[in-house]
């Protein structure tokens, strides 16, 4: 469901006299249906980056990633935003959204770009929002001054009211309070139950081990690692 073979990325610093830092050869990888693997390797690894180009919204230099089918790394802007809609979801460490939408909105908004009906989409939202334990009193205000944690339970529930047969998932555990870590877990479980293939960056140790089948420890991919 998810493909890497063989991606290589380097940044240009194009402010610091055109540097380039090559931070990735030969990354290959693949998630199957069902399956959940957590991308490893220290802080500056590269994790975040084939995320990122997973997503889309990095370039990548050599190499293909293929995602339901569509080959990312050469597809269109409007063939990106097709996978996103319908087949790619991802939960980011942030919640951004557009100042003024009711929390509910937001979360149903993934839905109605599918074509359902704002009342089912948003009763869909609705029991999602209470099953991440975001009191009713606050659905009908913007996120953007909710908590760490609240923000975070937003934008899980938006990545999840869709079931996309794909999901990214960056650290969807990090700064909740037990209950609803244990809440997330399960949706990740259900997400897996259902054939969606799952590709997260986990420092979360016992959501790791609890959750995934397989690690991929980007460590592998980094230029002076391939070339020994
Ligand atoms: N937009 C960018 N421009 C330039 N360099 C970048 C960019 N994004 C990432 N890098 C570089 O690529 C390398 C990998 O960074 P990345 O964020 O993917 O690591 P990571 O494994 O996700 O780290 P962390 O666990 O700290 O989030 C780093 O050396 C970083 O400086």
């Amino acid at each position: 469901m998810i493909i890497a073979e063989n991606v290589a990325k380097e940044f240009t610093l194009h402010n610091q006299g055109g540097t380039v830092l090559r931070v990735m050869e030969g990354a290959s990888l693949a998630v199957a249906p069902g399956e959940c693997v957590a991308l490893t390797g220290a802080s500056g690894a590269g994790k975040s980056t084939l995320m990122r180009m997973i997503w889309g919204n990095y370039r990548t230099d050599a190499g293909r990633i293929v995602v339901g089918g569509v080959d990312v790394s050469r597809a269109e802007p409007r063939q990106i935003i097709a996978l996103r809609r319908a087949t790619l979801g991802y939960v980011s460490q942030f919640l951004r959204v557009l100042p003024r939408v009711p929390t509910l909105r937001v979360v149903a908004e993934p839905l109605m770009a599918l074509g359902l009906p704002e009342a089912e989409a948003t009763e869909r939202a609705g029991v999602l929002l209470a099953r991440l334990r975001i009191a009713e009193s606050l659905w009908g205000l913007s996120p953007t001054t909710f908590s760490g944690g609240e923000q975070q339970r937003v934008n899980i529930a938006r990545g999840f009211v869709h079931p996309y047969p794909a999901l990214l998932l960056d650290e969807p555990t990090a700064s909740l309070d037990a209950a609803n870590r244990d809440t997330v877990m399960e949706l990740i479980e259900e997400a897996k139950g259902r054939g969606c293939a799952i590709l997260g960056i986990f420092h979360d140790e016992g959501a790791r081990a609890r959750l995934c089948d397989r690690l991929v420890d980007v460590t592998g991919f980094r230029p002076e690692t391939v070339a020994a």
